[in-house]
């Protein structure tokens, strides 16, 4: 009870009831807003009939925006009053996933990314920032069911004031995980909306340890820069590249529920037009693929002869026989394709250099009735069997037939010979023989784009244009500003698959992009500011440090950088970040570490156990923590067990999902079955992983193994 007689819980329903009512007025004008904009969508497409080429285009701009309306009002439904503001001037303001206004245009809701919410995320009892009470708004559907406030300022609080609940943030946190990752729009702190908000050109770098919300910054930044600019985000397209297609669908549920469905999500097996690379190679041969030496060496294959290719050409002409051999055809090759030259651009040179060396040829042997050049060279044209010749000798080749080439021992030695070490050859030896039958590796995928730019592409007929406003007579339509914006933006809808303008790039784990995987995302980006965020305790990557800093700061430009560290662990209960802290340290002793904010009391557990006995201690460590936790489980194995783990454990449900330390990456589960840490941990880059592995739990973590794995041996059973 307090003083007046009221018991807290009263109070609690009260202050419920009121902010109900509000909430209740945001519903109804949802539905009135979300009928015209229905409304408006039908009017624009009766407007289809009246003809004049004008209200064409008025009627798709009206169409686009009332459509996006509508999807907007429809997307947004849930909890879409989460906060609000008493602020010491005695105005009132409330904080939602959009904005909204009443019939006169008050404000009913703030949208979370506009200026004026900006003090729901940062004010503190220390910095106010005008914030008397801040009040967090739970809900589910459209009912109000918790409240939880912060009286920042309390010498400004009016008398009456009530102040209801506490630890928002933390109830959030031991809710139970669902298959995508969630938005955390309503609790987003003080550091993460720093760097969330921070300016929009150049680079915004975001570092911090496993659990503190870099990935969570990241989607709220896209959200964010989408709303506060939408002409040049959305315009030119946000793409988000993350690093693996089980991370990609973790995360794509996110941007949607933040008011945004214009980014493009990419993995970086995904990333290049054409391919959708799930399969990984081992951490050595990963390291030599993304090497930047690898460029060079598919230099060398880009120029090289093709395996099937003919060795001479033998033509009789005119009763004589013109012949041009191996030597002279490599001659031809060398010189119509000089260092630099892009194979598939520069077709036409060849040709003509086969041309000119036959021609020459003709004349020596002095053939009869030779009919001046351009005839000798139409009439060679003409003939089938020339024309078989030239296209088997020099043909368009595809990025994928050339990295082919690489499965030959032979040809991958001449061409890495003098790049790569011996040891460097013979770690990639074998590595390319399934490509054929199963498709590129992730990391493929950047030698494929690599050998895109290195040979050219063929010359395309020109596409036709997809303008909205299309030429008529040769004179462009007069349009209005706000047409062409609208129609920009519905035409980056269909932006093709090779795209490579967007205006913002987020690179999610970017501690794992390698560098070539650096330039491969960098062609993509070279109008674009960016957003960089990982954490270089947890980089798997085994190769050159230096090398990879440079191809990152080469993709990046001369940029203005600004970096932000986070600093709190919100995934992690204390017990399980104590055991990946360990692990962390052992190798990286002096590594700043994030602080965990919730203890659940619960220690994480190890089983040893023989290799016979290994099923059935997954199995049933599985099973353990299915009936423990309501959310989602991960088992997590070493890459190469995988699939067999997977078929151990073929009978448990949906909400168990089996993945390699790698593609844990980024992934979060409540409860975790790690197999076999020890052979995760097999050298420096695979504590790192481990580390990973560690700290993917938010509330059980057992370890199951038939080897001690802590570092110093010390398991507890
Ligand atoms: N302000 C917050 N309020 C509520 N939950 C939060 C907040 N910040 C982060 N979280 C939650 O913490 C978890 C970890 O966030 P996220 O995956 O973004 O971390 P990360 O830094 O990318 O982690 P990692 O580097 O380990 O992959 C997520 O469940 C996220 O929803």
């Amino acid at each position: 009870m307090n003083e007046a007689g009221v018991s807290e819980t009263t109070v609690l329903q009260q202050e419920i009831a009121l902010e109900q009512e509000h909430v209740d007025r945001v519903y109804t004008r949802l539905a009135e807003l979300r009928r015209d904009a229905s409304r408006a969508e039908r009017e624009g497409y009766r407007m289809s009939g009246v003809g004049t080429f004008g209200s064409l285009v008025e009627r798709d701009a009206m169409v686009f925006h009332a459509a996006r309306r509508r999807h907007a009002l429809d997307a947004e439904h849930e909890g879409l009053v989460f906060g609000r503001l008493d602020r010491d001037t005695g105005a009132t303001h409330y904080v939602g996933r959009m904005g909204i206004r009443d019939e006169s245009a008050q404000p009913l809701v703030v949208d979370w990314r506009a200026p004026a919410a900006a003090a729901f995320y940062r004010a503190t009892p220390a910095e106010p920032l005008g914030v008397v009470r801040r009040r967090m708004i739970q809900s589910r559907r459209e009912r109000v069911t918790g409240i939880s406030d912060d009286l920042l300022d309390p010498e400004a609080a009016p008398p009456g004031m009530r102040v209801v609940g506490d630890g928002a943030l933390l109830a959030g946190l031991s809710r139970a995980t669902g298959p995508g990752m969630r938005d955390i729009v309503a609790t987003i702190q003080r550091e993460q909306d720093e760097a969330i908000r921070s300016p929009a050109a150049g680079v915004t770098i975001v570092t911090g340890g496993p659990g503190t919300g870099k990935t969570a910054v990241a989607l709220h930044r896209a959200a964010y820069l989408l709303y506060s600019d939408r002409n040049r985000f959305a315009g030119g397209g946000v793409l988000v590249v993350g690093p693996s297609g089980v991370f990609v669908d973790y995360i794509s549920t996110v941007l949607p529920s933040l008011g945004e469905d214009t980014a493009t999500l990419r993995s970086l097996g995904t990333l290049v037009a054409g391919y959708r690379a799930e399969r990984v190679d081992s951490g050595p041969v990963a390291a030599v693929k993304g090497s930047l030496r690898m460029r060079r060496v598919l230099e060398r294959a880009s120029h090289d002869a093709p395996p099937d290719g003919p060795t001479e050409l033998r033509l009789l002409y005119q009763g004589s026989l013109l012949r041009l051999e191996a030597a002279e055809l490599d001659r031809i090759r060398h010189r119509a394709l000089p260092r630099g030259a892009r194979r598939n651009e520069v077709r036409g040179n060849g040709f003509d250099a086969v041309f000119d060396a036959l021609w020459a040829q003709a004349q020596r042997l002095k053939v009869r009735n030779l009919p001046e050049k351009p005839e000798f060279e139409s009439e060679l044209a003409d003939r089938g069997d020339f024309r078989a010749f030239l296209k088997a000798w020099w043909p368009r080749l595809t990025p994928m037939r050339v990295l082919r080439w690489l499965a030959t021992p032979e040809r991958l030695r001449a061409y890495a010979n003098g790049i790569l070490s011996r040891d460097e050859i013979a770690t990639l030896q074998g590595s390319f023989d399934a490509l054929a039958d199963s498709g590129p590796t992730i990391a493929d995928v950047a030698l494929l784009d690599e050998l895109d730019e290195l040979m050219g592409r063929p010359r395309q007929p020109a596409k036709r244009n997809r303008s909205p406003f299309h030429v008529r007579d040769g004179v462009h339509e007069v349009s209005t500003y706000a047409d062409r914006q609208a129609a920009a933006r519905a035409q980056q809808v269909q932006r093709d698959d090779d795209y490579r303008e967007y205006a913002h790039v987020v690179v999610d784990e970017a501690q794992d992009v390698s560098p070539l995987q650096w330039r491969m995302i960098g062609r993509r980006g070279q109008y674009a500011s960016w957003t960089i965020v990982g954490d270089p305790a947890q980089t798997a990557w085994p190769g050159d440090q230096a090398e990879l800093d440079r191809a990152r700061d080469r993709a990046l430009g001369s940029r203005r950088r600004h970096t932000f560290a986070l600093t709190t662990n919100y995934r992690n209960s204390a017990e399980i970040f104590a055991v990946a802290a360990s692990v962390i340290r052992s190798v990286m002793p002096d590594l700043p570490l994030p602080a965990a904010v919730r203890s659940t009391g619960v220690d994480p557990l190890d089983v040893v156990t023989d290799a016979a006995s290994l099923p059935d201690a997954i199995r049933e460590a599985a099973q353990k923590q299915l009936a423990e936790v309501a959310g989602t489980v991960g088992v997590i194995t070493p890459a190469e067990r995988r699939a067999e783990v997977a078929g151990w454990l073929a009978e448990l449900p949906g909400r168990l999902q089996v993945v390699s330390a790698l593609q844990a990456k980024g992934m979060e589960y409540d409860a975790v079955v790690l197999v076999e840490p020890a052979e995760i941990a097999v050298d420096r880059a695979g504590v790192r992983t481990l580390y990973v592995a560690l700290s993917r739990a938010t509330q059980r973590l057992t370890c199951v193994g038939t080897h001690d794995w802590r570092p110093g041996g010390a398991s507890a059973g």
